[in-house]
């Protein structure tokens, strides 16, 4: 089942480019790893055993950024296989599918929810699991089955394969791949929230770990020309992100709270869960399996000292 109940987190810079940031809303887990929603079933692409057999196989697609960590991923994955087929393949049919470039893991994703697979786990960092949490939705609703008769969700899974894989420390989950296998071999389940934001006047996007703002995303993007190096692409990306940087008002709504100005903003964090830029608690009291925005903070000024933003209860 997909639960989704939307906080609104709505920012905006100020005489500038207007964004719209809204915020959770959630993604019930159902499956093996945290992170599981319910959309649905069919299954021409993915086959299992017949609808009318007993003990259904399930359809598990493996979203693989070969191109991960810097190329690590597609390795640490080709190694993996025999391991995968021994612990699932007897229960599940395996279906792999790499990409082939940046956003392509959104359109597998919604393709194998279409189709009506029972979870697909993102292989690789948090950049490859961002784009699966985004193939979960379209068009500001979750994706559903074609098969408007099924009866069982999809989960979102993860097996952690990036440079900073971020979003699993919040978990307490090691960049061990086999330890997720065993985790999805064992059916470990989770509710995880979601959150979105949007840009004024653009398409929504959803995020599980951290959405940041200006210097922070700039950081970030930098990092990623910089993966070789491991996490100190993270320092790296940080100090050119620097360079000719200006602080920038905001304009911020949460919730459904007032609109509110936030002055020469250095970077704006909103936390889902704790980590991010390889191990960097920026939002310590955020978690992402509290059903609820408390621990969000708006990070004001400079990027450590954070800012709380108002908090809801999540109705649920
Ligand atoms: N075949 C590909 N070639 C190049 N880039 C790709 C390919 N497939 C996916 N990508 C892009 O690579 C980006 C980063 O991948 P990913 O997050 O898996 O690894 P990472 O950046 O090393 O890990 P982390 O984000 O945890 O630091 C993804 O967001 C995606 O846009």
């Amino acid at each position: 089942m997909v639960m989704v109940c939307y906080y609104n987190h709505l920012l905006t810079p100020v005489g500038g480019v207007r964004f719209s940031i809204t915020k959770p809303s959630i993604l019930r887990a159902e499956t093996n790893n945290p992170m599981a929603s319910d959309l649905s079933s069919d299954r021409s692409v993915f086959r299992g055993v017949s609808s009318s057999s007993p003990i259904r196989r399930r359809d598990l697609v493996f979203v693989v950024n070969p191109r991960g960590a810097n190329g690590r991923t597609g390795k640490e994955w080709k190694k993996l296989l025999p391991y995968l087929q021994s612990r699932l393949g007897s229960d599940c049919n395996i279906c792999e599918s790499l990409t082939s470039g940046p956003s392509h893991a959104i359109d597998i994703t919604r393709e194998a929810i279409r189709e009506g697979a029972d979870a697909v786990i993102a292989v690789g960092g948090d950049g490859t699991l961002h784009e699966v949490v985004n193939g979960f939705f379209w068009d500001g609703k979750p994706v559903a089955n074609w098969n408007t008769e099924a009866v069982h969700s999809t989960a979102l899974g993860l097996i952690p394969l990036g440079t900073g894989s971020d979003f699993a420390r919040t978990l307490g989950w090691k960049n061990d791949p086999r330890e997720a296998i065993d985790r999805i071999a064992r059916g470990v389940r989770s509710r995880i929230d979601v959150g979105v934001i949007s840009r004024e006047g653009e398409g929504s996007h959803y995020f599980i770990n951290v959405a940041d703002i200006h210097l922070s995303a700039k950081a970030g993007f930098y990092a990623s020309r910089f993966k070789k190096f491991g996490n100190l692409c993270y320092v790296i990306g940080a100090l050119q992100a620097f360079i000719g940087h200006h602080n920038q008002d905001l304009r911020i709504k949460v919730n459904e709270g007032e609109w509110q100005t936030l002055s020469q903003v250095t970077a704006l964090c909103v936390g889902n869960a704790k980590y991010f830029g390889g191990g960097m608690k920026i939002t310590p009291n955020a978690d992402p399996q509290s059903g609820s925005d408390t621990g969000l903070r708006a990070d004001q000024d400079r990027v450590a000292k954070s800012r709380e933003t108002p908090t809801k209860t999540l109705n649920n």
